[in-house]
Formats: C-alpha cells, structure tokens, sequence
C-alpha cells in the first residue's frame, strides 16, 4: 500500500481491539483494517473499470491470499451486481510456499499447479498477500504464462 512515510509511528494499539495472547508483542498499528478494506473496495471498482468486456479468471494464492482474495472478490461481486454489464468470473486455487518460520527459502513448494491449464486463454488476476522478495511471484508467473493466458494481471 503507497503513502505511508518510514518514520509514521502508527498507531497505539490501544486504540483497538486483538487477540490478548497477542498483548506486549504488538508495538503499533500501521494499517488499520478498516483502511485495508476500503482500499480493496477502491481497487474492485479499478478491476472492474480496467477489465472491458472480459471476464475475469481469478488465480488465489494460499495461503496467504484467502483473506485478501475473499474480501476482493466479494467487492467485486457487489459491483457486479450493480452494473449493467454481467462480468463472469471464476476463482482457483494454488499453494506456494517459501517461508520456514519467518525465513525466505530457496525452496518453493507449489501444490495444486496441475490444475492452471483452465487459465488458458483467460484473462487471469492472480491475488497474492504479500510481494516481498518477489520470487514467489517470479515462480508462479513463469508457471501460469506456460498455460499461455490472454492477460496476467496482480492484486496484492
Ligand atoms: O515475495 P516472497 O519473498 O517470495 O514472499 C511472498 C510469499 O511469502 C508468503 O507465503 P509463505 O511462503 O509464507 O506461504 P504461506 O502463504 O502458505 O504461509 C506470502 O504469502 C507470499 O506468498
């Protein structure tokens, strides 16, 4: 997310509710959730301005995405039904993994890779947590462009 400078303390984690077992480990809150989700309805409504007349063929990576990705496709399909043009969309599934604890590995684990060739042809947004050294992202797009998709685009 853009516009949060480095030295912004965030905010006291006082002013919010969370888990107790979480208490003396949580310093502050940089991104409240009710910001996250108006930012994902803001980026729906983009989706939806810059799809055209596609459909939409949503690629989910797990397990860190589901909730990003639930929350995105949820704001998408209120649009969807408020606006005159029907949009189709589907949604699957992949696990990638690379972390071991909180360590990047060199290893990346994916499950579920059998099942991209319903990609082909499609317009794909693929909806990721988090881009941190990127190589998950770098492994899954060589793997999805190999099932020749008409578009790759990500949310994350
Ligand atoms: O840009 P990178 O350095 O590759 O890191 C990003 C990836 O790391 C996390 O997944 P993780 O390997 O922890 O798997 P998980 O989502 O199943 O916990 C995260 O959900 C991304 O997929």
């Amino acid at each position: 997310m853009r516009g949060i400078p480095d030295d912004w303390p965030g905010y006291s984690p006082d002013l919010f509710t969370y888990p107790e077992h979480y208490s003396g480990a949580l310093d502050c809150v940089y991104i409240p959730h009710g910001v996250i989700m108006d930012r994902t309805e803001r980026l729906a409504r983009d989706i939806m301005d810059d799809r055209g007349d596609h459909d939409i063929a949503v690629l989910c990576v797990l397990k860190g995405g589901h909730q990003f990705c639930s929350d995105l496709v949820d704001c998408i399909q209120v649009l969807n039904r408020n606006s005159s043009k029907s949009l189709l969309m589907t949604v699957d599934f992949i696990r990638l993994k690379s972390y071991l604890n909180d360590r990047s590995t060199p290893d990346i684990q994916m499950i579920g890779a059998e099942s991209l060739s319903v990609l082909t042809g499609k317009n794909v947004l693929i909806i990721e947590a988090i881009v941190d050294t990127g190589k998950t992202m770098q492994t899954l797009l060589t793997h999805v462009r190999a099932f020749k998709p008409k578009l790759i685009k990500v949310a994350g």
